[in-house]
Order: structure tokens, then C-alpha cells, then sequence
């Protein structure tokens, strides 16, 4: 196993995402950030200079465990300081897995902003992944606003309340096109892309050969959109989701949700005088964005020989039965690790959208989320007193509470305290999705959980009850770091309490955790080793770290 060494420049560059010039966060002038290319067992090194101007900064390396270095998760006042403009942060961590990754900013609404990358990890030498291929492609998919992040977070945080609304554009390898397209002669209302094109919006074309297997990598790091991705006239085998091995299935079209990353096999086996659209369409919000679309390019035709049928359409948005049908065929790849056969504790956490002092927020067991000044990460470990709330939060919610309709009371409260579960115990999580403030809504979450895996045990309509456990799949359920609450429904899903540190557990959507959509988990903390400076040089963190007073 080898160091992979990387020195990165952050800040804010011109770009045209979408062929129409704005700012991104660029990593040493490239948006999206520069992939990293590693194999199972390396340590990675990314040596980070902060060159925003006045914004503080951190990475987080999505679907990474961090195993060990619970200080490089890179998420601002849980695991770390924010990097502050003009300072280095060094984050070195070990990829133990093959898989399908990528890296975002995780402070403020930074990803919004463009801060994200590939991370692909191969596997070790002599190690095979259990299909095969001849050639492969990655689509690192997002979607973009026109609005700057700090107009989008003043309007969230304003009375009334301003939403971002649906996005421009959605882009591939952050290229899209936005009010044009090269389909446009598929597409009501849709020019050419003739005059605004430049080569930072130019399509993704995949070139191909006849009778050949290739993996597309996908890699969803969306700040709000759920997509369906379809490839003209192909099928799709899915064998891989974030960095796990999945059961074969295959598909004509497969939802992607923020935070999610697969591998689908696809082969090359239509007529081969003809090129096929590739088109990723919103699901789950009444659509106000054009698809985005990639060209697959049969050699030796001209990757510029337009396709001869129209490119798929994505299904209804809010056609759920296909999205949950989609969900439900996922599971473990045989002879992938199991779930223990009891949990040792439940936490069920009830979504709601909800008012602070008239703020719109959204809750989780009627607490919005707001990060404290020091990080939990050396509070916890060093035992600081009134940096954070020391109070259990609730692990659960009214036997009542009906999930069916806007709250009764729609009033919540502000708060940070944390989960602390015994080190390697077994713990169950039931999500449980409601309406929305306004009646007869309820949306898509997809939750991630930072530092494991956990098994998705099962999901289901309307509340969770506990007749409801005699269902979960403890056969063969997927392990996954990212899954969806679907409306009005419940998902369960297990993790081992196996990994020392202190770890963020969020809806994906970077507006809603703006707005207080998440809870913090913590294990083990009295076994993180030595947590290097850089790490915890702000709030009271910084007075321990400088003076070596605490005895861990
Ligand atoms: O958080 C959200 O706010 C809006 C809407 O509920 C209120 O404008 C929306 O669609 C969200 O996902």
C-alpha cells in the first residue's frame, strides 16, 4: 500500500457550469475538484490551504469510515475546526474498501457552492471486485443555482422564510447546459447550445466499443435533487452501492439520491451505427429543471451524430411505487457481512418541518440542529463542561404524533445535544418521515450516516409500530451509508457502535441540514488517540490543546 499525496489550493474561481459564467469553489482552479485515485489499504493526504477569503473551510470524504482518525471526517465543529482563510489542515486517512466515493465541503452550505470530487478506490492488488468489465466511466452528478450560496442562506434564514427553489441546471462531472441542449430538437422549448458553448459545459460523451461491458461509477452529491438515470436502450446491472457489494439486479432506469454513489455494468449490444442518449431526470419534486444528458458514442461513429430515438424520459416525479420498487431491490451481495441478530438499543427520530421563534427549521424529535463553537470531538473527549447541551436527547417521539398531517404545534427548539451509545454496542435507527408545514406533503430525505455502514433492515408506509420488527431483513439487508425516508414512511436500519469518534447523522439535502436536519452520534470517544493540533485550534478545544492539560 502506498501515500497518495495531494496539495490543493481552495477558492473561489469563474466557472460556467452550466454554460452561463458564475463563482465556484474550485480545488487548484478546477471545478469540480481534482479525482482521487487510490487502492484499498493506501492512506490518502490531502495537504488543504484555505485560500477563500473569508470563509473557513473543511472536506469531508463521503463514505470513507475514517477507522481510526475520526479528526480527518472533516465536518466543522463535530470533528474539527473549520480551516480558517489563508491556513493549511493536513487530512491523512487510510481507504480500506473498493468503492465508489467522492469528497464535499461540509461547512455552511459549501457544497452548494461546487466544493466536491471523485474518490475511487480500486481494489488491492492481487484483490478482484466480483464482476468484470472492459472499460469504465464516472459521473460525478450535482445540480446548480444561479443565486450564490449566501443569497440562498440569507433567504432560509429570513422571515418570511425565502426557499431556494429548484435548481437551474443539473450537471455531470459539473457540466450542464442550462435552457439549452444538444437533444433539443426532443426538447419543448429547448434551443441549441451553439452560442453559449464552451468547453466547461460541453456534454460528457462515453466513448464505447460494440459487445463490451463497461461500469459506470455514479456519485450523487446534489445539494437537493433526487435523480433517475437511464441509458437509451440499455440495461443496467447494478452491482455496487456506496462502496458495497450488492446482489445483482437489473434495470432499465435507477433513482440516485444526494449522497448515494453505485456502479451499474452496462453492455454494449444495440445497433452499433447509432449513438444513445444518456438522460438524468429530477424525481421526487414537481421538476422545473431540464435533464441532463450525456451522449454514449458507439466508435467509430462521430460522437456528434445525434441519436436516432429520443433520449428516456424519466418516470412521473412523483411516482413513489417505482422509486421504492427500485430501493427494495437492493440487497447484500452473498457472503457480505451480516447484521447481529438483536440491537441492544432503539432510536426512532421523528422528521418534522417546523417554526423556531418564526424561522423555518426542520427538527428531529422536535430539536433543530445547531452546531456548537468547540467541537464535539474534543469536548467529549477531554470532558468540557457548557460547550454543548449535556442533556440526553429524546429517543423517541409522542405515541400520538400523527405523521399523517402538519404538526399540531409546529413549534420546536434549538439544541445540540448528542447520542452517546455504549462502545460496540448494536444500534437500531427508525426514521420516521411526516408531513411537511403545509398539508398533503411530505418529501424524500436521503440520511447519511458519517464514520460506518449500517444495514437498511426494511421500510415501510405511514408510522412505524413495533409489529413492524418481525419484518426486517436480517438475511441479506444492503449495507449502505446513505438511505432515503420515502413520504409519509419509516426506514430502519442497524449499525455497530464500532468506530471511536464523533459523527454527524443528516438529511443529504445541504439546505435542510442548513436548517437543523440532523443529530449527532457519539461512541467510544475516550479511545480516539491523539488528536493532532490542527484539528481542534478553535473554542475551548484550543486552550486544552495549547496547554497539554488534559489527562485522556
Ligand atoms: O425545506 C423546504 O422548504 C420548502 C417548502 O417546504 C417551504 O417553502 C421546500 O420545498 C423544502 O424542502
Amino acid at each position: 500500500s502506498k501515500a497518495r499525496h495531494h496539495k490543493w489550493d481552495v477558492e473561489y474561481v469563474y466557472w460556467k457550469p452550466d454554460c452561463l459564467e458564475g463563482v465556484v469553489i474550485g480545488i487548484n482552479g478546477q471545478f469540480p475538484g481534482p479525482t482521487i485515485r487510490a487502492k484499498a489499504g493506501d492512506t490518502v493526504v490531502v495537504e488543504l490551504k484555505n485560500k477563500l477569503t473569508t470563509e473557513g473551510v473543511v472536506i469531508h470524504w463521503h463514505g470513507i469510515r475514517q477507522l481510526g482518525t475520526p479528526w480527518a471526517d472533516g465536518t466543522a465543529a463535530i470533528s474539527q475546526c473549520a480551516i480558517n482563510p489563508g491556513q493549511s489542515f493536513e487530512y491523512r486517512f487510510k481507504v480500506d474498501k473498493p468503492g465508489t466515493y467522492f469528497y464535499h465541503g461540509h461547512y455552511g452550505m459549501q457544497r452548494s457552492a461546487g466544493l466536491y470530487g471523485s474518490l475511487i478506490v480500486d481494489a488491492a492488488d492481487g484483490d478482484k471486485e466480483p464482476f468484470k468489465y472492459d472499460g469504465e466511466f464516472n459521473f460525478l452528478l450535482s445540480d446548480w443555482w444561479h443565486q450564490s450560496i449566501s443569497a440562498q442562506e440569507v433567504g432560509l434564514s429570513s422571515i418570511p422564510f425565502r426557499w431556494i427553489g429548484e435548481p437551474q441546471s443539473i450537471l455531470i462531472n459539473g457540466r450542464g447546459q442550462y435552457n439549452c441542449s444538444i437533444a433539443a430538437k426532443y426538447m419543448e422549448g429547448m434551443n441549441t447550445c451553439g452560442k453559449m458553448a464552451s468547453p466547461q459545459c460541453r456534454p460528457e460523451v462515453l466513448q464505447v466499443l460494440p459487445n463490451k461491458t463497461y461500469r459506470l461509477r455514479i456519485a450523487s452529491s446534489t445539494a437537493l435533487a433526487s435523480l433517475n438515470l437511464a441509458i437509451g436502450g440499455h440495461n443496467m446491472v447494478v452491482v455496487e452501492a456506496d462502496g458495497n457489494h450488492v446482489q445483482p439486479f437489473t434495470v432499465t432506469d435507477m433513482d440516485i439520491y444526494s449522497g448515494e454513489s453505485y456502479s451499474v455494468l452496462f453492455t454494449t449490444d444495440q445497433n452499433p451505427s447509432s449513438n444513445y442518449w444518456i438522460s438524468i431526470g429530477v424525481r421526487g419534486r414537481l421538476p422545473n429543471t431540464q435533464p441532463a444528458i450525456a451522449i454514449l458514442n458507439y466508435r467509430p461513429n462521430t460522437p456528434s451524430k445525434i441519436p436516432s430515438s429520443a433520449p428516456p424520459v424519466t418516470p412521473a416525479w412523483n411516482d413513489y411505487a417505482h422509486s421504492k420498487s427500485f430501493s427494495y431491490k437492493i440487497f447484500a451481495l452473498n457472503g457480505s457481512p451480516k447484521p447481529p441478530s438483536v440491537s441492544n438499543r432503539r432510536v426512532s427520530l421523528l422528521n418534522t418541518q417546523t417554526k423556531v421563534n418564526g424561522y423555518t427549521k426542520w427538527a428531529i424529535n422536535n430539536i433543530s440542529l445547531t452546531l456548537p463553537t468547540t467541537p464535539y470531538l474534543g469536548a467529549i473527549k477531554f470532558g468540557l463542561k457548557n460547550v454543548y447541551d449535556e442533556e440526553k436527547p429524546p429517543e423517541g417521539f409522542p405515541e400520538d404524533y400523527d405523521v399523517m398531517h402538519p404538526p399540531a404545534n409546529p413549534n420546536s427548539i434549538q439544541g445540540n445535544k448528542v447520542y452517546k451509545f455504549d462502545f460496540m454496542s448494536t444500534v437500531d435507527v427508525i426514521l420516521q418521515n411526516a408531513n411537511a408545514l403545509s398539508g398533503n406533503v411530505s418529501e424524500i430525505h436521503p440520511w447519511h450516516l458519517h464514520g460506518h455502514d449500517f444495514w437498511v433492515l426494511g421500510y415501510g408506509d405511514g408510522r412505524f409500530t413495533d409489529k413492524d420488527v418481525a419484518k426486517f431483513n436480517l438475511k441479506n439487508p444492503p449495507l449502505r451509508n446513505t438511505v432515503v425516508i420515502f413520504p409519509y414512511g419509516w426506514t430502519a436500519l442497524r449499525f455497530v457502535a464500532d468506530n471511536p469518534g464523533v459523527w454527524a447523522f443528516h438529511c443529504h439535502i445541504e439546505p435542510h441540514l442548513h436548517m437543523g436536519m440532523g443529530v449527532i452520534f457519539a461512541e467510544g470517544v475516550e479511545r480516539v488517540g491523539n488528536i493532532p493540533k490542527d484539528a481542534l485550534s478553535c473554542g475551548v478545544d484550543a486552550t486544552i490543546m495549547t496547554n497539554g492539560t488534559h489527562h485522556p
